[in-house]
């Protein structure tokens, strides 16, 4: 009797010890992954059930890799240094799909739209649009023919006799779950004003648009300095803080 009450409470012990060493060993991996930017850290507070294995790994997949459709390299290298090691490969499709007239929103619904039928699956889209406040948001989506037809000094002269240069860059990012759905839209803001060419012309009109508050060109900004208060920055806090949502619920 004595033995047996004895190996009864050998057993309830061991119980306890194995379930606080499982407990241990999955806590010691997930905090792992987060440290090797495996996990991001939010997707436990979201949601603490996550603990569990088969959900960090359909959490990983759902996350790991997203198709990027640009013909602009210069968008693909930014978005790569923004998302960081926010788990998110992304991969980039040159494909030339068409981009139809209308509003920036449209815009960038038609061409995620295109691009998830010719891949027949996911993708995301980018539309950049420079908007002159005097001119009532023109040139927005059609930038860049202004730009490669009038040059750098050319969006300048277009707003000689004009009471204000402020302008803002808007970056709409537009994701397809696939063909046939709607696509979503995430869209980023950044306030300026246009001014005469300062800094190194790497891309586009970053040499004529200063942000406020910086006193600084976007081609005078560091890549960190800029990706930090960008248009594209913001629109994919936006982009990244929905595929958090989808990842839990997949
Ligand atoms: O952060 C930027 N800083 C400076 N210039 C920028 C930026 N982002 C886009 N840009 C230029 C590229 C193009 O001249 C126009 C946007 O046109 P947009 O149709 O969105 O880009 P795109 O045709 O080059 O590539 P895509 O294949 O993704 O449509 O503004
Ligand atoms: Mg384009």
């Amino acid at each position: 009797m004595q033995t047996r009450r004895a190996s009864h409470h050998v057993s309830a012990q061991t119980t306890v010890f194995c379930t606080a060493i499982t407990l241990r060993t999955v806590v010691t991996k997930v905090w792992k992954d987060v440290f090797l930017g495996k996990l991001d850290i939010r997707l436990l507070v979201d949601s603490p059930e996550l603990v569990h294995t088969e959900r960090l790994k359909s959490v990983k997949m759902t996350l790991k890799k997203l198709t990027f459709v640009t013909g602009n390299p210069m968008k693909v290298s930014e978005v790569r240094a923004i998302l960081g090691n926010a788990n998110i490969e992304i991969v980039n499709q040159d494909l030339d799909v068409p981009e139809l007239q209308g509003t920036t929103e449209e815009i960038a619904k038609e061409k995620c739209r295109r691009a998830a039928e010719i891949l027949q699956g996911p993708c995301i889209t980018e539309d950049t649009a420079l908007c002159f406040e005097a001119l009532n948001g023109l040139p927005g989506p059609y930038i860049k023919f202004f730009l490669k037809e009038l040059g750098l000094e050319g969006l300048n002269t277009l707003l000689v006799g004009f009471p204000t240069t402020a302008a803002y860059a808007l970056c709409t990012f537009a994701y397809s779950a696939g063909p046939g759905t709607e696509p979503i839209l995430f869209e980023g803001r950044t306030d300026g004003k246009i001014v005469p060419p300062r800094g190194v012309s790497k891309f586009g009109w970053n040499p004529v648009f200063e942000v406020n508050g910086t006193g600084k060109t976007f081609a005078e900004m560091s890549e960190e300095e800029k990706n930090a208060i960008s248009h594209r920055g913001r629109a994919l806090e936006k982009l990244t803080a929905f595929l958090r949502t989808q990842a839990v619920q997949a």
